[in-house]
């Protein structure tokens, strides 16, 4: 097995409070992620998934333990640096703004841009590339602020695929999608991760279709957390009891959720 391109340490993730003492929402972490694999991220409603991203992409400061990127300390890199390393899709609201999306795609070439940030071939060549991978070919001469949050939702995807990096990093990037678009979304990340090597991180609330996509799953409780292969997760019986609601529960050979009639 080839070194993680990430990964953490005994990572403690959470808030700092007012009177001193932190709060904590997730401890003794120890996760990878690794070229060539789809990992998400599952749990519930609250239990630190979007904290967990932001802490291992540098926008967040974490509470104790270490992060690595390429054997290198997280901390240790510069801004610029890391925009060649991780890109990341955030659930935050974007700025209105007046751009149109293949402007605001465009920003995902920024870290590689020369001294006049003028586009070279090669820039245009992997926006146009970003956008015909995520499907937005219509949309890519619109204003940003006259799309639907699904169509946003590609739209920022794209702007981290133009970025190209290593690795992706997206905190629920199914939310807002329709079907059709989540799988479409699901098999593009696959695909990055398989054919091109990226290592790609992800949360999601679609567990059913998370866990058919990805190799590897990350799964935070408020007891514990785990990271496996998803397969051996669910022969643990990780998914057995993930609701506390007698009427959900996971069949593993279909490996999917069955909502029982009540
Ligand atoms: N700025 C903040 N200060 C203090 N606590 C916070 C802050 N942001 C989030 N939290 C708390 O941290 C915990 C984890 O939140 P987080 O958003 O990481 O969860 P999540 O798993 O992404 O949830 P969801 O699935 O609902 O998006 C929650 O208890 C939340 O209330």
């Amino acid at each position: 097995m080839s070194t993680p391109i990430l990964k953490t340490e005994n990572l403690s993730i959470g808030y700092p409070q007012k009177k001193g003492n932190n709060k904590v929402v997730q401890q003794q972490l120890n996760v990878e992620l690794n070229k060539g694999s789809l990992t998400s991220l599952l749990g519930i409603n609250g239990i630190g998934k979007s904290t967990l991203l932001r802490s291992i992409s540098s926008n967040q400061d974490i509470l104790d333990g270490k992060v690595y990127v390429n054997s290198k300390e997280l901390k240790s890199y510069n801004k610029a640096t890391l925009a060649t390393l991780i890109s990341i899709v955030l659930t935050e609201k974007i700025p209105v703004s007046d751009l149109t999306v293949r402007e605001l795609i465009q920003i995902g070439r920024t870290p590689y841009l020369n001294s006049y940030s003028t586009l070279s071939e090669e820039d245009s060549a992997q926006v146009d590339r970003a956008i015909l991978l995520t499907e937005i070919t219509e949309l890519a001469d619109r204003h940003i602020n006259q799309l639907s949050d699904g169509q946003l939702q590609r739209v920022l995807i794209a702007r981290a695929i133009a970025q190209d990096t290593p690795i992706i990093i997206l905190d629920e990037p199914s939310n807002h999608l329709d079907l059709h678009h989540k799988v479409a979304l699901f098999k593009l990340l696959q695909r990055l991760a398989h054919e091109e090597n990226k290592a790609i991180l992800f949360s999601s609330h679609d567990m059913d279709l998370a866990i058919a996509f990805s190799d590897d799953i990350i799964v935070l409780k408020k007891e514990y957390n785990t990271q496996n292969k998803t397969n051996s997760l669910i022969s643990q019986g990780v998914f057995d009891n993930f609701f506390e609601d007698e009427n959900l529960t996971f069949n593993r050979e279909q490996k999917r959720f069955i909502l029982s009639s009540q």
